[in-house]
């Protein structure tokens, strides 16, 4: 069944939209970085998957395409049609599934730190420890993925936020979106994403490491693909201005459509 999710809108009524997905464990916040600068030319939408933040967690198991329905209730919800639909990670699978099954409704694509087949073990595993022992937990060790060593030694207050937003998802939402990564697999869906693609990997990351970003992108036809470096998992935090300045570049090239 579809979740109404929480969401926020930045930038001009009239704009074109760009949809932000965020990636397990976070909330919206994480695309602050981003939000201003794009909210000057977009209609921003950025929105907490099922089980984060603020919006609903219903009880589990949930799947790609209930995320995805999501997605697509929230684009009604806004009046967008058809969006530029950006996600990194759990939100680029979301992003991905959306693009291959709804092509109407994508605009452009941009993948970030994602992977279109993901360690099943690893995810069943944290799924388990999330329900028997609550997110809190699991925060130091995620988070520690999700920044360089030297990027989080120097930004302490960011690392107790990220921590902080990790120990606030849903127990049974996150376990559950943990099931989602574990049992995906969006290889052949790949070949049938015809939005204009970007595609962002973090050098650094060790969640999901460069070689699943070259994957999507030798999969989705004219995908282009960029390093960002240093940067882990959540390399648009620690890469602001290379990221945000490449989503840009990527939904400008559009000229301003609908
Ligand atoms: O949480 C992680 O370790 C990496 C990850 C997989 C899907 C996602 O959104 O983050």
């Amino acid at each position: 069944m579809t979740v109404a999710v929480s969401y926020t809108v930045d930038g001009a009524a009239d704009a074109p939209v760009v949809v932000l997905s965020n990636s397990l464990g976070a909330t919206r916040a994480m695309w602050d970085p981003q939000v201003p600068a794009l909210a000057e030319r977009y209609r921003v939408v950025t929105y907490d998957t099922r089980g984060h933040g603020e919006s609903p967690a219903p009880k589990g198991p949930y799947t790609l395409d209930d995320l995805t329905d999501d997605l697509v209730a929230l684009l009604d919800e806004v009046g967008a049609e058809r969006a530029h639909v950006a996600g990194l990670s759990l939100g680029g699978m979301t992003a991905m599934r959306l693009a291959a099954r709804n092509p109407e409704r994508v605009h452009r694509l941009a993948l970030l730190c994602t992977s279109a087949k993901a360690d099943p073990q690893a995810y069943l595993d944290r799924a388990v420890a999330a329900r028997s022992g609550g997110t809190a937990p699991l925060a130091p060790v995620v988070v520690s993925r999700w920044l360089t060593p030297t990027y989080a030694a120097e930004h302490p207050d960011l690392v107790a936020r990220l921590e902080a937003m990790i120990a606030g998802s849903d127990d049974e939402g996150y376990a559950a979106c943990c099931e989602v990564v574990a049992g995906l697999d969006l290889r052949e869906d790949l070949a049938r994403i015809t939005a204009p693609t970007l595609v962002v990997s973090g050098a650094e990351d060790p969640a999901l490491p460069p070689e699943h970003q070259r994957l999507i992108a030798d999969g989705i036809r004219g995908a282009e693909l960029v390093t960002v470096s240093p940067g882990a998992h959540l390399a648009n935090l620690e890469r602001t201005l290379e990221v945000t300045g490449a989503l840009l570049g990527h939904f400008d090239s559009a000229g301003g459509t609908r």
